[in-house]
């Protein structure tokens, strides 16, 4: 049973004070307003992301074990979206297959020629030597 609530991006976004600060570490929502004062980096850098996602500032910190667990205390639910893929579509064609097209059919040609060139001279090589 699954009875995990699910927080939009809007939802958590509106938390963004000292008295009510939460915060998204991988897709996972933390009321940190408890933990604001004795956060041991300082408030302001909770501050600096309260009601938003801090998980790349979370781990370029390189926080220890001990700060995840912490986490566990002040979990509260989901983001929506996280476990699916959020925001438009990604397009699968990526700007190498637009781009050179006209450059890579011709390397392509070159490609076949070029050792064929080079077949046909030895074959006539061998032939004619
Ligand atoms: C959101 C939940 C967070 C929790 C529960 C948390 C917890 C902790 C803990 C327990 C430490 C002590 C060292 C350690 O055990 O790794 C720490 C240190 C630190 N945290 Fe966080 N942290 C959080 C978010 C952040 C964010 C978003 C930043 C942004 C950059 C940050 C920056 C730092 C820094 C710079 C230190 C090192 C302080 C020092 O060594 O003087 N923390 N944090």
């Amino acid at each position: 049973m699954s009875d995990v609530k699910i927080y939009t991006a809007d939802q958590v976004a509106a938390h963004n004070t000292k008295n009510d600060l939460w915060c998204v570490v991988e897709g996972k929502v933390y009321d940190v307003t408890k933990f604001v004062d004795e956060h041991p980096g300082g408030e302001e850098v909770l501050l600096e992301h309260a009601g938003l996602d801090c998980t790349d500032a979370f781990e370029d910190v390189g926080h220890s074990e001990d700060a995840r667990d912490l986490l566990a205390q002040y979990y509260m639910g989901d983001l929506s979206g996280a476990t699916e893929p959020a925001g438009p579509p990604k397009p699968t064609v990526k700007k190498s297959e637009i781009a050179p097209s006209a450059k890579s059919e011709g390397s392509s040609i070159l490609q076949i020629a070029l050792p064929v060139a080079v077949f046909v001279a030895y074959l006539a090589y061998k032939l004619y030597a």
